[in-house]
C-alpha cells in the first residue's frame, strides 16, 4: 500500500472560512486574522492554566523565590543608592573617616547583591523548565493519545510542522513568559519602590512630570511598535519549513540517492533556507529603526529628563516634599542653630549644605538613572510582549488543533456538493468480541465521507478461519483495516472486533516501522525491555523466534541482543519484513492482520512463514496481489468490483468454481506465456541468421552466438 497520504490537492482549498463554515471548530484556521488583545490574554491564561494547574504546584515556589530574590535586588538597589550619595557627601566634605565607613558598608551590601543577581538568573531559567516541561508532559499525552498524531498528520492540515512546534516553539514561549515575569515584574516594583523615594524629595511637581514622562514614551512607542508578534509567529513557520525539509532528506537519504536528486533536493533546501532568511532580515532592517527611536527616546531623553527632575530639590528646595516630621524637625532646628552661630563659622556651613545638597542630588540622580533603566526594560519588553504574543498564538493554536483531534474533529476542505457522510452524522457501531471480525453492512469511506470506497461491507471471520484481501490498486484494501483499526472515521454499519490488546490483534503494515533501540526491541516492539521480563520472555526464545523467520544470524551478525543501530537502515527490505513477523511470533496474536507485509520476501519463505503463522494458532487476515497465498486462506475478498468499483464479492477459495476459476486464470496465464515464446523464438532464429552470415566475425562473436543458442 502507498504510505498514508493526506489528500493535498483537495486541502489546499482550506481557509479560515472553510474551517468555520463547517463549523467544527471555535477557532480560526492559522490564516485568521491578527488576534485582538483580550484574546491574546485569553490565549496566555489558556496555556499558563497548563502551565501552573494549581497553587500546590512545584511552579508556584519557584515563582515565589523568583518574586523575592526580585523584590531583594531593589531593596539593595535603594541600599547602594544612598551610601552612594553618603560616599559622595564625604568626599565633599573630606570626612575621610565616614568616607571608609560608608565604603566598608558598600563592599558589605556587594555579596548579598551579587548572590541575589545570580540566583534570579538561575531561577528564571528553572521558571523556564518547569513551564516547558508542564506543557510538553501535557502536549505529549494529547498528541501521543487516540492517535491523535496519526490523525495531526494524515487528516488534516492545521498543524504544520507538529515536530518544530512541540521541540521548539514550546521552548521558546516558556523561555519568553519567564524571561517576561522578570523584564517586566522587576522593573514594575523597582518603578514604584523608587517613585516612592523619589517622591521624598523631589516633590509633587516631579512625580508629575516622571509621570507624564512615562505616559508620552508609551504612547509613543504604542505607536510606532512594529508588529513583532506577527513576525515572530512567521519566523517559527518558516524555521519549521526548514528543519522538515532536512528531516525528509534523513528519512529519505537511499531514494534520492539512488534518483540522483541532490541537485533538486539541494534547491528545495536552499529555497526554504532563503525564505527563511529573507524573513529574519527584513526583522533586522524594521529593528534597526525601531532601535534606534528606542535608544534615543528611552536612553537620552529619559536621561535628560532624569537631571531635571533630580535637580529639582537644588534648584527648588521648597519644592521638594514628602520629608518624614523628624527630618523636618531636624532642617528647622539646624537652620535655627546657623543663625545663632558666629560669623567665623559661616564657612563650614556653606560646606555643610553643599554636602547635603550633593547628596541629595547623587541618591537622587542613582535612583533616576535606576528607574530609567527600569522604565526603558519595561518599554522594552514590549517588544519582547509581542514576540511572546506570537508564540502564544502557535503554541494556543496547536494545542486546540491536537484537543479537536483527539475527539475527531477535522477539518474537511470545502465541497461543492454534499458528501454523502459526515462527521457529525457518524452513526457507527463498534463491538468488541475475541472469537471474530465482522463488518455488517459498513462502508468504507475517505475520512471527510467523500468517498465510498467500499459499499457496506459484510463480512464475517471466525477465529480459526483465514481470509485474503485483493483488488486493483487504490481500491480501498488498507482502507477497510485502517477503518477496522479506528484510524479513520467509522460512519455507518457495525464492526465487532477484538479490543486493542495484543494479544488479541495485531496489523503489520507494509512499511516495515523499526523502532530506536537495541536489537532486542525490534523484535518485541512495541513491548519494552521491561515488559518482556516482567512477561518472563526471554532471549533463548527470541532467538527461537528468529530460527522461525530466517534471521538467526542476525544477533551475531550484528554484535548481540543489547547492540543499538539505526536499524532502518541496516536491514535490507526483505529483512525489515521479517523482522516485523519476527513480532508477531512474539506477541502471538489471535488475529494477524497482514498489508502486503511479505511483499519483499521470496515466496518459498514467505509460503514456509504463513505454515508457521498457521500453525501458531493465529487466525490471519492478508491483503497481497500474490495468487500464491490464495491457498493459506480459506476466503477471498475481491473489492473494486463493479461498474462503480466500490463493489465487493467474497469467494470460498477451494470450492469447484473458484478451482474452475483458478485453473481458467492460470491457463489464460500460460497461454500469454506462450505466445509469448514464439515471438521470442522467431527473434533468436533472426539473430542466429545475422551472426551465420558475419562467419568471419570472429572467437569473440562465435562464444556470443553460443551464449544466445
Ligand atoms: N487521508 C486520505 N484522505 C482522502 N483519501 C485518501 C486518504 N488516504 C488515502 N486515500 C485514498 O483512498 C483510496 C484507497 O486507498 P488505499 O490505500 O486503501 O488503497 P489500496 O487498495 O490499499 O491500494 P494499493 O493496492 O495501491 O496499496 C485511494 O484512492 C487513496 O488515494
Amino acid at each position: 500500500m502507498p504510505p498514508l497520504a493526506i489528500d493535498r490537492r483537495k486541502l489546499a482549498t482550506i481557509g479560515a472560512t472553510g474551517a468555520a463554515a463547517v463549523g467544527l471548530l471555535a477557532l480560526p484556521a492559522p490564516q485568521a486574522t491578527r488576534p485582538t488583545a483580550d484574546k491574546r490574554v485569553i490565549k496566555l491564561k489558556y496555556i499558563l492554566k497548563i502551565c501552573v494547574p494549581s497553587w500546590r504546584s512545584s511552579t508556584i515556589l519557584i515563582l515565589s523565590m523568583h518574586t523575592f530574590f526580585l523584590v531583594l535586588r531593589t531593596y539593595l538597589t535603594v541600599v547602594v543608592a544612598r551610601i552612594d550619595g553618603r560616599l559622595v557627601k564625604d568626599m565633599v566634605a573630606a570626612d575621610g573617616k565616614s568616607f571608609l565607613r560608608g565604603l566598608g558598608y558598600f563592599m558589605a551590601i556587594a555579596l548579598p547583591a551579587t548572590y541575589t543577581n545570580s540566583m534570579i538568573k538561575y531561577l528564571q531559567s528553572k521558571l523556564a523548565v518547569a513551564l516547558r516541561t508542564k506543557l510538553t508532559n501535557h502536549v505529549h499525552k494529547l498528541y501521543m493519545g487516540n492517535n491523535t498524531f496519526y490523525k495531526a498528520i494524515n487528516l488534516d492540515n492545521r498543524i504544520d510542522g507538529a515536530d518544530q512546534l512541540i521541540t521548539t516553539d514550546i521552548n521558546r514561549f516558556c523561555t519568553a513568559t519567564a524571561n517576561l515575569y522578570s523584564n517586566v515584574g522587576k522593573p514594575l516594583l523597582d518603578i514604584i519602590i523608587f517613585n516612592y523615594q523619589l517622591a521624598r524629595s523631589i516633590g509633587l511637581t516631579g512625580m508629575w512630570g516622571l509621570s507624564l514622562n512615562y505616559i508620552v514614551t508609551a504612547t509613543i512607542l504604542r505607536a510606532v511598535t512594529p508588529p513583532f508578534g506577527k513576525m515572530a509567529a512567521e519566523e517559527a513557520k518558516l524555521e519549521g519549513d526548514f528543519r522538515s525539509a532536512h528531516s525528509r532528506l534523513i528519512t529519505n537519504a537511499e531514494e534520492i540517492a539512488f534518483y540522483n536528486g541532490e541537485e533538486l533536493e539541494k534547491s528545495i533546501l536552499n529555497k526554504t533556507y532563503t525564505r527563511l532568511i529573507k524573513h529574519i532580515n527584513s526583522i533586522y532592517r524594521i529593528r534597526i529603526a525601531y532601535n534606534m527611536f528606542e535608544d534615543f527616546l528611552i536612553k537620552y531623553s529619559w536621561s535628560a529628563v532624569g537631571l531635571i527632575i533630580a535637580s529639582i530639590p537644588v534648584f527648588f528646595p521648597n519644592a521638594a516634599g514628602g520629608r518624614t516630621k523628624r527630618e523636618e524637625a531636624a532642617l528647622a532646628l539646624q537652620d535655627a542653630a546657623d543663625i545663632a552661630t558666629p560669623d567665623a563659622d559661616h564657612q563650614m556651613i556653606m560646606d555643610r549644605k553643599t554636602g547635603n545638597r550633593t547628596q541629595g542630588f547623587i541618591t537622587n540622580k542613582r535612583l533616576m538613572l535606576s528607574l530609567a533603566d527600569a522604565g526603558g526594560r519595561i518599554m522594552y519588553s514590549y517588544k519582547e510582549l509581542s514576540e511572546l504574543a506570537g508564540y502564544t498564538y502557535r503554541v494556543y493554536n496547536m494545542l486546540r488543533v491536537l484537543e479537536d483531534l483527539s475527539e475527531d474533529k477535522f477539518v474537511k476542505p470545502e465541497s461543492t456538493s454534499e458528501p454523502p457522510f459526515t462527521i457529525e452524522n457518524r452513526r457507527g457501531v463498534l463491538k468488541y468480541s475475541d472469537e471474530f471480525i465482522r463488518f455488517d453492512k459498513t462502508p468504507i469511506v475517505t475520512p471527510y465521507g467523500d468517498t465510498i470506497l467500499v459499499d457496506d461491507l459484510t463480512i464475517d471471520v471466525p477465529a480459526g478461519s483465514h481470509l485474503m484481501i485483493t483488488g486493483p490498486n487504490g481500491a480501498g484494501k488498507t482502507s477497510i483495516l485502517r477503518v477496522l483499526a479506528g484510524l479513520w472515521p467509522h460512519f455507518a454499519g457495525t464492526i465487532t472486533r477484538p479490543a486493542p490488546s495484543l494479544s488479541s490483534i495485531m496489523y503489520l503494515p507494509q512499511r516495515p516501522y523499526l523502532a530506536i533501540g537495541s536489537l532486542r526491541d525490534q523484535i518485541i516492539y512495541p513491548h519494552s525491555h521491561k515488559d518482556m521480563l516482567a512477561a518472563g520472555r526471554t532471549d533463548d526464545e527470541l532467538a527461537q523466534i528468529l530460527k522461525i523467520v530466517y534471521l538467526d544470524y542476525i544477533p551475531s551478525r550484528e554484535g548481540g541482543w543489547d547492540a543499538v543501530k539505526e536499524w532502518k537502515d541496516v536491514f535490507s527490505g526483505g529483512e525489515k519484513q521479517r523482522v516485523q513477523l519476527a513480532r508477531l511470533f512474539y506477541h502471538k496474536p489471535r488475529f494477524a492482520v497482514l498489508d502486503e507485509a511479505t511483499s519483499a520476501v521470496s515466496t518459498d519463505v514467505e509460503a514456509l512463514l504463513y505454515s508457521s503463522a498457521k500453525e501458531a494458532g493465529m487466525t490471519l487476515i492478508t491483503i497481497s496481489h500474490r495468487p500464491s497465498l490464495f491457498k493459506y486462506h480459506p476466503y477471498l475478498l475481491r473489492i473494486g468490483e463493479g461498474a462503480s468499483q466500490n463493489k465487493w464479492v467474497v469467494e470460498q477459495i477451494g470450492t469447484a468454481k473458484s478451482l474452475v476459476d483458478s485453473v481458467e486464470s492460470e491457463v489464460r496465464k500460460l497461454q500469454g506465456q506462450l505466445d509469448n515464446m514464439d515471438a521470442l523464438r522467431q527473434r533468436l532464429s533472426a539473430i542466429n541468421r545475422e551472426l551465420s552470415l558475419d562467419a568471419k566475425a570472429g572467437s569473440g562473436m562465435e562464444n556470443a552466438k553460443r551464449t544466445l543458442i
